[in-house]
């Protein structure tokens, strides 16, 4: 998957993503991040083929993503986002079974047995006949997790996908992702907030300011004190953690 010269502007009178060249880097996990506005989420959307570049190309397997259907993109491409359709009278089963739809024409002919797989992979087999309210919002968070997988995708997105989650559940979380990443070998896409746990848990990361690629890079190129601080508009001091490693605070008060 690859950014070649992407610009976007919601309006005429700024860039929002501005002469954005990158490759995603295959069976890798990526996150992108950057400062309140900088641009992740539309860059996500340029990926995801939701918006199209006013200019430049967004390739999937060497070919534009606005020429796949939307079907064989949902083949090969799976979301995971904070904002989810209110399926408030589901079970959690038939959520995961909306992710085998591009299999499928009908939910109605998706057994359970087809979705119970990506129900243990999240740990959550067991809880399959429950409504979805009835869980907590890690949970839940898992569930949505299994409907991305029951997509069998080989590109799996998520938008800051630990927002909502206490640090354990996020700690879990990550954990999660990380097996998937190594056992299917899908390629992760994130938007993290927190650095230290997208240095801790990614292969690459994009560093973006205003809708420019600042660095691309492995989390060891990204200790430096003096490219954080001007990504983020604060003073950035990395510490080091006995037995956790760098560690990235602010200084602001
Ligand atoms: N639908 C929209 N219409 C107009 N401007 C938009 C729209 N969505 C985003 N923007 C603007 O584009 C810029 C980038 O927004 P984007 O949501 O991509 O940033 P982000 O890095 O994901 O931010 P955050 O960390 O706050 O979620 C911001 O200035 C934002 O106000």
């Amino acid at each position: 998957m690859e950014l070649k010269q992407v610009n976007y502007s919601y309006s005429n009178s700024k860039k929002t993503i501005s002469d954005f060249t990158a490759t995603v880097p295959t069976g890798q996990i990526l996150s992108i991040i950057g400062q309140n506005g900088a641009g992740k989420s539309t860059l996500l959307k340029l990926l995801l083929g939701r918006l199209s570049p006013d200019s430049g190309t967004v390739e999937l397997d060497g070919q534009p993503i606005s020429a796949l259907s939307p079907r064989k993109r949902a083949a090969k491409i799976a979301v995971v986002s904070q904002q989810h359709q209110l399926y408030d009278e589901m079970t959690v089963k038939e959520v995961v079974k909306t992710g085998r739809l591009p299999f499928h024409s009908l939910l109605a002919t998706i057994s359970d047995e087809e979705v119970r797989p990506f129900l243990q992979a999240v740990d959550l087999a067991d809880a399959m006949d429950q409504p979805l309210t009835s869980l907590s919002g890690g949970q839940q968070q898992r569930v949505w997790l299994a409907a991305a997988l029951a997509q069998e995708p080989q590109y799996l997105f998520l938008d800051e996908p630990t927002t909502y989650l206490d640090i354990r559940y996020a700690h879990d979380l990550m954990a999660l992702i990380q097996e998937l990443n190594v056992k299917k070998k899908m390629t992760i896409i994130m938007v993290l907030h927190d650095i230290n746990q997208a240095l801790k848990v990614s292969d690459q990361l994009w560093l973006i300011k205003q809708g420019k690629l600042l660095k691309a890079g492995t989390p060891a190129t990204m200790l430096d004190e003096q490219l954080l601080s001007q990504a983020f508009e604060v003073p950035i001091k990395i510490v080091k953690i006995e037995k956790y490693g760098p560690y990235v605070i602010q200084l602001a008060a």
